[in-house]
């Protein structure tokens, strides 16, 4: 373990079983994180700093090593003084390696053959959510098939993230139940999507409860859009990058045309969404419910733009509609389904007959909120 000062950083370099490492820390990032409780609320674990003043107060008047080497005591001019054990101070401070899949388990119509399923009889949350997060979706069984018992069941589980369907929905193509402007009242095909995309925030989860199965027809297929955007990566990385930074808005309207008028729109925000590292975070991918895209301008430049994001588009849209990377079920009555809406599409093949269905969207952050001490340390950072 050695330490030297270096301008206005601090060079650090120790040994990690493997060999030495090597990281350098600027004063004004250590100083920031300094958790004395002159700049650190332990009770609330927040931290008191406005930051107005920070700069000034980060000039160093010593710098040492504690007697076994452990942590770095730094003597501030301003007369504070900071005390950094260095194993907790790197782990906060290293850039978070790119983990390939942050613990989740893309999937195609190869390597998942059905959907994993709990029994609300064996019900355990660390079991829900261990499949929701690692698969993006799962069914719990044994659900008595009524909106009523759909309803209690996910209360129990995750607060419910309301939105002008309202908090439940039952939803059904025979006009008996409050329709709105949508598909998905009717009984026609609706190709794979996530939900909410007119939405700044985008509902987290979808739940699927069928109570009156079609004559004919009706069926789910799901779409791992994470592993859709893989594949565009590997085979197409130019039209990927434009999926991550082009940004477009979706919108939902109602009241027929030419007096239809916006009800919902999103800001304008990329299909694939990442971190800084490159991970994917969230898809918002639906072709149905894009707002018109405002990008005409008068540069040919701007026009062949427009044109790439195009071609990325049908790309992706084209992989999410292959079969081989989708999975198609029957949803049945006593089985309820859990879709990640961040990552995985669900479409809807036509169908005949009465069709009810129940269902509601659930809170994400709310629910990893739950889920996090049931997961791994690389989940938890990263979702
Ligand atoms: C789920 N519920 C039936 C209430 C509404 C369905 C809305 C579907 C819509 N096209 C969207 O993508 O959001
Ligand atoms: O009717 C269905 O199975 C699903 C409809 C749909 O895509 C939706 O509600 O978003």
């Amino acid at each position: 373990m050695n330490i030297r000062s270096k301008n206005d950083a601090l060079e650090v370099i120790f040994d990690e079983n493997t060999g030495s490492s090597k990281l350098i820390m600027p004063l004004v990032w250590l100083r920031d994180h300094c958790t004395s409780e002159k700049h650190y609320h332990l009770p609330t674990n927040q931290r008191k700093s406005s930051c107005v003043d920070l700069l000034n107060q980060s000039i160093s008047e010593k710098i040492t090593l504690d007697q076994d080497g452990k942590s770095i005591i730094i003597d501030w001019v301003d007369g504070h003084q900071s005390i950094f054990e260095i194993g907790e101070i790197v782990g906060k401070g290293r850039i978070r390696k790119k983990t390939k899949e942050r613990g989740l388990e893309l999937w195609d119509k190869e390597t998942l053959k059905e959907v994993p399923r709990i029994s609300r009889t064996t019900l355990s949350f660390e079991s829900f959510s261990s499949s929701l997060v690692k698969y993006g979706i799962v069914i719990i069984d044994d659900v008595e098939p009524t909106a009523e018992a759909t309803e209690t069941l996910c209360q129990g589980l995750v607060p419910v993230h309301d939105t002008f369907f309202g908090q439940f929905w039952v939803f059904s193509n025979s006009g008996d139940e409050p329709a709105y402007e949508d598909t998905a009242y009717g009984n026609e095909e609706i190709g794979p999507h996530t939900d909410g995309t007119y939405f700044n925030q985008t509902p987290g989860i979808q739940v699927f409860h069928c109570l009156t199965p079609a004559t004919t027809g009706g069926d789910t297929v799901l779409v791992d859009s994470f592993r859709c955007a893989q594949i565009l990566k590997k085979e197409s990385p130019q039209d990927y990058e434009t999926l991550c930074t082009v940004k477009i808005a979706h919108h939902y309207l109602e009241g027929s045309p030419p007096g239809s008028s916006i009800h919902s729109i999103s800001l304008e925000k990329p299909v694939i969404q990442t971190d800084s590292l490159g991970n994917i975070t969230q898809i918002r991918f639906n072709p149905y419910d894009r707002a018109p895209f405002s990008c005409l301008s008068s540069s040919e430049s701007g026009a062949s733009d427009v044109i790439k994001f195009y071609e990325a588009y049908q790309k992706f849209s084209r992989i999410c509609h292959d079969p081989g990377n989708s999975l198609t079920i029957s949803l049945r009555p006593g089985s309820v389904i859990f879709i990640d809406n961040f990552r995985v599409l669900h479409s809807r093949t036509a169908f005949q007959g009465y069709r009810k269905m129940c269902g509601c969207y659930l809170s994400r952050d709310n629910f990893m909120a739950k889920a996090r001490p049931f997961l791994g340390e690389q989940v938890k950072q990263f979702l």
